[in-house]
């Protein structure tokens, strides 16, 4: 069993393929190994989550996460606890792993009752896995907004239930103020739905238990990239080494994020940054930051730089685009034009050519800006993350990262799309995508692949906001910039 953390690098699989891996690890044991090997890893996790605890509320359901429910509690029974189990079931209609665990529930003495128990210091939600098929009906509602409530720890099997362990979509609200404290325990795959979407709220800290079974050649769904390694910089290198940037953006009135984004590609290591603002009468200068070169954004020659253009666009960057597409030789999209680009066919070709001339081009749009480039609702791209990122980067032939809890970087091509591990609501403050366009053009200037580029980037973004003091200073996106790291 191990934690899931932002260093973790390992591959995630969606419920098909997971159902594929369980049916293989069940066939080669005796029957109900599986059941009794995933109610005692809950079992150990619960008391290491609450060593304290004497009551263990376990609400279980009418399948084999109930099983592991049921598994559970005999576990801790016999360890002295006093569980409490509650069932939204019918024990006739149980599957053959989980009727029997129900067996071995009630002939350790577990406690069956109709209401969960007044007092408790843990929970444990063992009422729908990968099997749910619809929302959460009934009683479950009603038991889940009581853990909700409860402000005890809630420690879900395999998958919070009502969260979609594909897309993380949950079908229920959980209130912000909610201070229950969240472990998910899962088995025999890392699910994506865990890590994006709604599905970091829903699981909290993720635990992983491979339930002692072999490994299998299943393709991953998606990947946790891990913390990039620290790139080296030799002894004889000069700062043509690390490129240039070009930051195209900046229209009147909105120059700063233009300037964010340059500030960001200076501190994360470009050779050289160009802000070509788009506002005419901007000041030839940025005296708090003298090491950005202020140029005129409609003549900068792009051809051997990477261009972050879109940063404060506004409508102004619509008449650069078709220079910015056709000659920067590499290009990070954001913000405005973005939205240009999703207004106008004829810059999506340029777009799409870039591809064909081997140019690289990484986009990184926010869920609004994604569902505008797909002619779709923000809901629908917020719906299954990883298909609204693959189909960005198949559409226009470009890195997509598409941004938000649990960012996912998708490549045109084979490559498995990557969920990003880092990062958390001190983000949410304006300019701090700004920040990532100008890293991720460092990174690209450094003459990195797009994707990895694009993945490290995004990691070491959050990564700031994962390692900002709790008691500091709200994070500013300008000092997100300043703390771009190399
Ligand atoms: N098999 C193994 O080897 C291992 C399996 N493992 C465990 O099994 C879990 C998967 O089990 P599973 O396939 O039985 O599905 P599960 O998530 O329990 O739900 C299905 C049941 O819920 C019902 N139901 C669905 N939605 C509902 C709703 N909204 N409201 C009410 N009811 C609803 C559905 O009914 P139906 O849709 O058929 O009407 C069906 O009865 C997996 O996540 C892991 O925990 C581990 O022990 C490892 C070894
Ligand atoms: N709750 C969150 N968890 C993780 N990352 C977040 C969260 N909120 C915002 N971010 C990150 O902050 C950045 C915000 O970018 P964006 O929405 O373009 O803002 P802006 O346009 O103001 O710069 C993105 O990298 C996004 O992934
Ligand atoms: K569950």
């Amino acid at each position: 069993m191990y934690r899931v953390t932002s260093a973790t690098a390992a591959d995630l699989f969606d419920i098909t393929a997971t159902r594929r891996i369980e049916r293989a690890a069940a066939a080669a044991l005796p029957a109900h190994t599986l059941m009794q090997r995933a109610g005692l890893a809950v079992a150990r996790l619960a008391m290491a989550v609450a060593p304290h605890a004497r009551t263990v509320w376990i609400a279980c359901g009418p399948g084999n996460n109930g099983g592991d429910g049921f598994e559970a509690a005999a576990q801790l029974r016999q360890r002295g606890f006093m569980p409490v189990v509650t069932f939204a079931g019918d024990a006739d209609r149980l599957p053959p792993d989980a009727k029997a665990s129900l067996q071995r529930a009630r002939d350790a003495q577990v406690i069956f009752a109709q209401e969960p128990p007044t007092d408790y210091e843990l929970t444990i939600d063992a009422l729908l896995g990968i099997g749910a098929t619809r929302p959460p009906e009934g009683v479950m509602v009603e038991w889940l907004q009581e853990m909700d409530a409860s402000g005890q720890p809630v420690l879900s099997v395999d998958v919070p239930s009502g969260l979609n362990a594909d897309t993380g979509v949950l079908s229920r609200r959980i209130s912000a103020d909610a201070r229950t404290p969240r472990v998910c325990l899962t088995f025999l795959t890392l699910k994506p739905g865990l890590f994006t979407a709604n599905g970091r709220d829903a699981a909290g800290t993720v635990w992983f238990d491979d339930l002692g079974c072999d490994k299998h050649a299943e393709p991953p769904t998606a990947r946790l990239a891990g913390r990039p390694k620290a790139p080296r910089r030799t002894h004889a290198s000069h700062k043509g080494s690390y490129g240039d940037v070009a930051v195209i953006g900046g229209a009147p009135g909105m120059a700063g994020a233009a300037l964010l984004a340059g500030s960001a590609a200076l501190h994360a290591g470009a050779g050289r940054v160009f802000v070509g603002l788009l506002d005419p009468s901007a000041a030839p200068v940025d005296t708090a930051q003298p090491e950005l070169m202020l140029r005129d954004g409609h003549t900068l020659d792009l051809s051997d730089m990477t261009a972050v253009c879109g940063c404060g666009g506004g409508t102004a960057i619509r008449a650069a685009l078709p220079r910015v597409l056709t000659t920067a030789a590499a290009l990070v999209l954001d913000a405005d034009a973005l939205n240009a680009i999703a207004a106008d066919s004829a810059l999506q070709m340029q777009l799409v050519s870039r591809a064909q001339r081997g140019q690289p081009t990484v986009i990184t749009p926010h869920p609004l800006e994604a569902a505008r480039l797909l002619g779709y609702a923000a809901s629908d791209v917020q719906a299954d993350r990883l298909a609204a990122a693959r189909q960005l980067a198949t559409r226009f032939g470009v890195v997509a990262v598409l941004k938000g809890s649990g960012t996912v970087i998708a490549a045109d091509g084979d490559a498995s799309p990557v969920i990003n591990l880092t990062g958390n609501a001190k983000l949410a403050t304006a300019g701090t995508g700004d920040v990532l366009a100008g890293m991720i053009g460092a990174a690209l200037a450094a003459k990195q692949s797009p994707f990895e580029a694009a993945c490290e980037a995004v990691w070491r973004h959050g990564h700031v906001a994962d390692t900002w003091p709790a008691d500091a200073a709200p994070l500013t996106a300008g000092t997100l910039a300043r703390q771009a790291p190399v």
